[in-house]
């Protein structure tokens, strides 16, 4: 293969590789690239965290009514795709209520004792932040119901017939969920929740502001127009937004003057790869292969995976949802199937 690496006698291919480990440029989640970078430009407050204009108004009446009264804040999930800004987010409102932030995650929490050492050690007024909150058990999930309507604790003490249940008072809290699926989560869990507030793509306009608050950070200049490129191939995500910002500057630092323009930014992305739309050299594949090798007639998921030498799951799961979002590909009863807008953007006749 074109793509293989040889090191020591060993051979990569590079493509599979960092394909398996999820490292794809036009990655929605987050990959160890963005780690560094996400500490310096998360936004820390309110007026700083771009876009979402529904979700930050009701964000503020409730914050302040909840600061106005002395009380704790209603519980509240975030719920949307990977690197949208829910972790974010969560952090941003403990900070505009003045409170602490404890953070931890679904998976994390494997018994329910677990929980309750977390519950126990809560104070007045903190801010619970649990990630991935449609991957907490049941056992679990239980412990928590009490917690979130009544603060309490139910525990049970003792084995057999000697066992007795007893309640303990919890702190005031607010809990801030978030998930990527709303769907996967209980229905007395997410009824737990005071309000859900769903995170949907950014616009590109948005996105333009978010590049050129992060420029401003990185120390790089970028105009109007090369903010607005960048947020073009973006795919709605500030997270992607900030990395291909990333790998913008390093281009424009070694081949151009340092600055980012319009060109500047069409040239970098295209030398990684990021297409017009977002789209990455794979995406594209699956474009061509069903637009020219299979003539535009609908293909199946298995025969479309083996044509592209992938596993029919990360088709499914992670090239197809942003080519159907974008109106480049359809699920039909026969297989996947590409639009007219897949052939403009080809640049092939259907046939
Ligand atoms: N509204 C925003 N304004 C400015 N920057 C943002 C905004 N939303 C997100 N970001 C940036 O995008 C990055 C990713 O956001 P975040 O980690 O909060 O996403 P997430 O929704 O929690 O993703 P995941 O589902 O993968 O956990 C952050 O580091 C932050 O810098
Ligand atoms: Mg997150």
């Amino acid at each position: 293969m074109g793509n293989d690496i040889e090191i020591e006698g060993m051979v990569f291919d590079a493509g599979a590789s960092s394909r398996a480990s999820g490292e794809r440029m036009v990655a929605t989640e987050l990959i160890e690239d963005d780690l560094a970078l996400d500490r310096s430009l998360r936004p820390k407050r309110l007026e700083d965290y771009l876009g979402q204009t529904r979700v930050k108004d009701s964000l503020s009446i409730l914050i302040e009514a909840a600061r106005q009264r002395c009380e704790c804040m209603d519980h509240v999930l975030f719920s949307g795709p990977p690197g949208l800004g829910k972790t974010t987010l969560a952090a941003v409102v403990a900070n505009e209520l003045g409170a602490n932030i404890r953070t931890t995650s679904g998976p994390a929490i494997a018994r329910p004792g677990d929980l309750a050492a977390i519950l126990t050690n809560l104070e007045d007024g903190d801010v619970l932040f649990i990630d991935e909150i449609h991957r907490l058990n049941r056992q679990v999930e239980e412990v928590l119901y009490p917690a979130l309507e009544d603060y309490v604790l139910d525990i049970v003490v003792g084995k057999g017939p000697a066992a007795r249940s007893i309640r303990l008072d919890l702190p005031k809290f607010t809990l801030v969920g978030a998930t990527t699926r709303t769907g996967l989560l209980t229905g007395p869990l997410r009824d737990r929740f005071g309000i859900v507030f769903r995170l949907d793509y950014y616009t590109p306009e948005e996105l333009s502001s978010i590049v050129k608050r992060s420029a401003g950070i990185l120390d790089v200049h970028v105009d109007e127009e090369g903010a607005l490129e960048i947020a073009r191939r973006s795919r709605g995500t500030p997270r992607l937004a900030n990395r291909l910002l990333k790998r913008v500057r390093d281009w424009a630092q070694v081949r151009g003057t340092g600055d980012i323009d319009e060109d500047t930014a069409a040239r970098a992305l295209s030398f990684f790869e990021v297409d017009s739309l977002g789209l990455d050299a794979l995406d594209n594949k699956i474009l061509e292969l069903l637009c020219v090798s299979f003539g535009g007639r609908p293909v199946g998921l298995s025969t479309l995976a083996s044509a592209l030498a992938e596993d029919p799951d990360t088709v499914e799961d992670v090239y197809e949802p942003y080519l159907i979002q974008q109106g480049l590909i359809m699920r039909t009863p026969k297989g996947r199937q590409a639009t007219d807008r897949a052939f403009d953007h080809v640049g092939v006749k259907r046939s």
